[in-house]
């Protein structure tokens, strides 16, 4: 069983499929990632969402928040998200992750993973919304938590990548399509992480 790793010891291994993401470690520095974390604290409406699941409804195990421009609702598991307005935080590094990917993002999911037990399950961003093959702009501050990637009709074929403090992820080609995400729950004692995926909604 063959398991792919984008790591060769540490640092960024040369099998990082270019193709489907695109990986910049220190896109923000740490003074800039210490004071969009201190600032994320204060300004960020967190909501702790539900899912149901097997007839049960369940805590979603990190806590969300949606922002962008304010005529932009998506529907996600169910349920239809209005949008907060962007603060100014947020389209300060938006101007900067725009330029990035050359694209205009109109709204961002933020997740908080309070710790090693928050987590997000294997999923692909595949809303109608979001159109074919979307370019998503994933942003993470904080605690590094390991980012897994792995094709839907295979599973054996698997990435992965942690993602650091202050990197940029572009999530690109057909991931959402042909492949599923992850960010697993750790035993390890982690600090808390906040990741914001900057996207266009249609
Ligand atoms: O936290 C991450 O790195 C991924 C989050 C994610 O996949 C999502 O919000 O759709
Ligand atoms: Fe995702």
């Amino acid at each position: 069983m063959e398991q792919l790793s984008f790591f060769d010891g540490g640092g960024q291994s040369p099998k990082l499929p270019t193709d489907l993401m695109d990986y910049r470690p220190s896109f923000f520095s740490r003074e800039e990632s210490a004071g969009y974390i201190t600032a994320f604290h204060s300004n960020i409406n967190w909501k702790q969402e539900t899912i149901q699941m097997y007839g049960k409804l369940l805590n979603t195990p990190r806590l969300t928040a949606w922002y962008g421009d304010n005529n932009k609702t998506y529907a996600f598991s169910g349920k239809r998200f209005d949008p907060h307005p962007w603060t100014p935080e947020l389209l300060l590094i938006k101007d900067r992750v725009d330029a990035a990917c050359g694209i205009t993002f109109n709204s961002v999911l933020l997740n908080l993973y309070r710790n090693g037990n928050d987590s997000v399950a294997w999923h692909a961003d595949d809303e109608p919304e979001l159109g074919i093959n979307p370019v998503i702009a994933s942003v993470s501050f904080g605690q590094i938590r390991r980012f897994e990637v792995r094709h839907k009709l295979n599973h054996k074929e698997k990435y992965s990548i942690d993602l650091e403090n202050g990197s940029l992820l572009i999530m690109k080609g057909d991931l959402q399509h042909n492949w599923q995400h992850q960010v697993p729950k750790s035993t390890k004692a982690l600090k808390e992480r906040i990741n914001l995926t900057f996207r266009v909604i249609g």
